[in-house]
């Protein structure tokens, strides 16, 4: 591999564990680029941390996660996490009535940041309840030995949704969306400011590298669709299913969708200040997918 003397150091990029991201990573192979660089993958929650703490220079993280530091980071253009209604994999399995569940106690997933928040807007704003918060490892049977629903995201939430639980189920995506009529995006990719300005050669090929796996993986889903069968299991309609509701797109109808999102959770405490989305000023790439719904 050619290193540039510009660059002093690999760049680091985080990588979310789940299925969810895949079409963007898919076909992105960190040692064809120009530039040495590192991939970290790990859960969402954990490289909101990395990427906050500098440990990590660029990433997949919440939406959250963004919005609590947007003045560090770039937004990557026209990539993220979002759906427009059912996603599949965010989801609160009811052992309670939801009557009860409202003013009841919920275990959340300490994977997620996006949609622990998402779900203190909808359990809060919407149904107009108050429940109390405890956090959990993503396991669904231990999750509810105490507690009236538990939420699980990603692949955690796609494998107890396979079980033979027996709950009732409310996929928040969906919640979102009837509610508001928009779109919902629950991560983003992100780059430090400070790496942007330092190496924004290295930052770019990176964002290049990903844009090109993308417009890939939206021309055949099916190599993702098989190794999401081998490594998780399910059926291919299932797969074809999931990744048709998902959208790796971030054009101006998922932003409307953050921002009222952002708008809500400052209403409710959960964040403060302004938020920009503020995208990393490199060169444009020619991304020519259809905006998809
Ligand atoms: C659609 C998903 O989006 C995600 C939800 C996140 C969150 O809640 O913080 C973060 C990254 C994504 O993994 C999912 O996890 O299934």
């Amino acid at each position: 591999m050619e290193t540039n003397n510009n660059n002093a150091r690999p760049i680091k990029l985080g990588r979310i564990s789940y299925t969810n991201s895949w079409p963007v990573f898919h076909h992105f192979d960190p040692n064809a680029l120009p530039y040495e660089t590192e991939l970290h993958s790990d859960l969402p929650a954990k490289l909101n941390r990395k990427l906050r703490a500098g440990e990590i220079d660029m990433a997949a993280i919440s939406s959250y996660a963004y919005g609590i530091s947007s003045d560090s980071y770039y937004v990557l253009p026209n990539l993220s996490v979002s759906s427009f209604g059912r996603v599949q994999s965010i989801l609160l399995f009811l052992k309670s009535p939801l009557e009860k569940v409202i003013h009841g106690k919920i275990a959340l997933t300490t994977a997620s940041a996006t949609s622990v928040n998402l779900l203190k807007i909808i359990m809060e704003k919407f149904y107009g309840g108050k429940p109390t918060y405890e956090d959990a490892e993503p396991s669904l049977e231990h999750m509810l030995e105490n507690a009236d629903a538990a939420l699980l995201i990603g692949d955690h939430a796609i494998r107890a949704s396979w079980t033979d639980h027996g709950y009732r189920v409310l996929d928040l995506g969906e919640v979102w969306n009837l509610w508001t009529g928009h779109w919902m995006t629950f991560a983003l990719w992100a780059v430090r400011k400070e790496t942007a300005h330092r190496y924004p050669e290295a930052v770019q090929s990176i964002y290049e590298g990903l844009i090109a796996s993308k417009s890939m993986s939206y021309r055949d889903m099916r190599p993702i669709i098989d190794k999401a069968m081998s490594q998780i299991g399910g059926t291919a309609d299932y797969w074809e299913t999931y990744f048709r509701h998902l959208c790796h797109d971030f054009g101006p109808e998922q932003q409307a969708g953050l921002r009222l999102y952002f708008q809500y959770a400052r209403e409710l405490g959960l964040m403060d200040g302004e938020i920009s989305l503020q995208e990393f000023p490199g060169l444009p790439v020619a991304d020519t997918l259809p905006n998809r719904r």
